[in-house]
């Protein structure tokens, strides 16, 4: 579905990208994680077509976004996490975009907007920034693409919303869908992305099933540090620690994608070790 080999990018002179390889699937909701800076907003610019590689190949659906070819354009649907609205009312909104994507189901779209609590006759530019960002979700949602970019998709929802976000995506994934989160808020998708990709360094340096982590690593609190073997990662916690350790049992422990992330930022050798041995 998509396809990256050996991309380069940068902006001028700063090389952002080199010979970055990526492979995504339908059928999944792909987390994009990485440091500040790390350049998943550039990755999802690229793929969208919005930005240009400078080597290498990225196909989606087989045909490269850069091209801008209108059918590509059509199945391909990107919330930007800085984002402008126009003094349009959301039936006027609809009657404008709904055309480009040829699986657009309004009545799909009125219970996205209905579940968001959001009116569609009132001025998208009178609404408040979550509020705006709930209408594009649930137009983007009903275009039905076949690609769906989310960047930062709960930064500005409240506590109930994000809930909603989360049944309302996990309802709307299919196996012809891909559907990739770009995130810092991981506590926010529980139970929701799969696999992990993360970006670091100019490339990607995981691409991991949730289920092949939880084989692989044991995430657990523990009073007092192990010394033997040490963890591969531990972080202070009340009254003890969270520590990682490779999982043994073969049985598939639960996964924390914060403290697996900082895991794999501060011991990528031993993680990657923990994953080739336990899970291939
Ligand atoms: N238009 C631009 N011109 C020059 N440099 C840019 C531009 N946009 C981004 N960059 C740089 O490219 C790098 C990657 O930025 P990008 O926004 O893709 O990262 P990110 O992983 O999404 O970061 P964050 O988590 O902070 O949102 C950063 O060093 C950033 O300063």
């Amino acid at each position: 579905m998509i396809r990256i080999s050996g991309m380069d990018f940068g902006y001028g002179k700063n090389h952002l990208f080199r010979g970055l390889n990526l492979n995504l699937k339908p059928g999944n909701i792909y987390g994009l994680l990485g440091k500040n800076g790390a350049g998943k907003t550039t990755l999802l610019q690229i793929m969208s077509g919005l930005l240009f590689p400078e080597a290498g190949e990225v196909l989606l659906l087989g045909r490269e976004p850069a091209k801008r070819s209108p059918s590509l354009l059509a199945e391909i649907f990107f919330l930007a996490e800085d984002f402008h609205v126009n003094a349009l009312t959301g039936e006027a909104y609809e009657l404008l975009y709904a055309p480009f994507y040829e699986r657009f189901d309004h009545h799909q779209f009125l219970s996205y907007l209905e579940e968001f609590d959001i009116p569609g006759n009132r001025k998208l530019t009178t609404f408040s920034y979550g509020q705006r960002k709930k209408f594009l979700l649930s137009f983007g949602l009903a275009c039905n693409t076949s690609i769906l970019f989310l960047d930062e998709p709960t930064n500005g929802l409240d506590i109930p919303s994000k809930n909603q976000f989360r049944r309302v995506l996990a309802s709307a994934v299919d196996e012809t869908k891909t559907i990739i989160i770009s995130t810092h808020q991981v506590r926010d998708m529980g139970h929701l992305i799969d696999p992990i990709v993360i970006v670091d360094s100019g490339s990607i340096i995981l691409n991991r099933t949730i289920a092949e982590i939880g084989r692989s690593l044991l995430m657990r609190y523990v009073r007092a540090l192990p010394s033997d073997p040490v963890p591969i990662y531990s972080d202070q916690a009340l009254g003890g620690y969270i520590v990682v350790e490779e999982n043994k049992s073969g049985e598939e422990g639960s996964v924390d994608i914060e403290v697996f992330f900082n895991a794999v930022m501060t011991a990528r050798e031993r993680v990657e070790a923990a994953l080739q041995r336990r899970a291939g």
